[in-house]
């Protein structure tokens, strides 16, 4: 994927006469593409562990009961030899998709380039804390991405040629 996000669109000028509303021409419908990709990510079990922060309590069965001795209560993160440190030591930008979900409910993304940013830091950070190729978890996330990025790329081709042909076309004046 190239800096500018993936599938730039060289080249291909779309035909945008006066039709704001078709999908080609509107710089704005990426808003409701990437609302609909976040659904079907949503619908994915393999979203589950990306839908809610990370964090040592986050997962089920994982309580030091007081006065317990730490020996006794082999916490279900350990298990998982990928899981030893803790996740907030290891990851300095921990983003899941409720926040993603959040800030793009909020119109709070201004292209869908700084939405690909988010998600791709979500994908990132699991490769990063893993220690095991073979985890659960990180395979989740290996064919979560895979199906975010076929995705993503024609949402984004499509916003900059939508905005490429708002450049070359004449200004109106209101
Ligand atoms: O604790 C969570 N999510 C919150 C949960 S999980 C079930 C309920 C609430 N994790 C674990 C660490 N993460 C990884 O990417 C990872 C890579 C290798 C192993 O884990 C991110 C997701």
């Amino acid at each position: 994927l190239d800096s500018d996000g993936p599938g730039t669109s060289s080249g291909r000028r779309v035909k945008c006469r006066g039709r704001r509303q078709s999908l080609k021409c509107n710089p704005d419908a990426w808003k409701k593409q990437c609302k609909e990709l976040l659904s079907l990510i949503y619908e994915r079990e393999d979203s589950e562990p990306f839908r809610q922060p990370a964090d040592l309590l986050s997962y089920p069965g994982y309580q030091e009961q007081e006065g317990e001795s730490s020996e006794s209560v082999v916490p279900e993160r350990q298990q998982d030899s990928s899981l030893s440190e803790d996740y907030q030591d290891v990851i300095d930008t921990p983003v899941d998709f409720s926040t993603v979900k959040e800030t793009l409910e909020a119109g709070n993304y201004g292209s869908p380039l700084e939405f690909y940013k988010d998600v791709r830091q979500i994908f990132n950070n699991s490769k990063a804390y893993t220690s095991n190729k073979k985890s659960r978890i990180y395979s989740m996330m290996l064919r979560l991405s895979a199906l975010f990025e076929s995705r993503i790329k024609n949402i984004i081709s499509e916003y900059k040629s939508a905005i490429q042909s708002q450049k070359r076309r004449r200004p109106r004046y209101r």
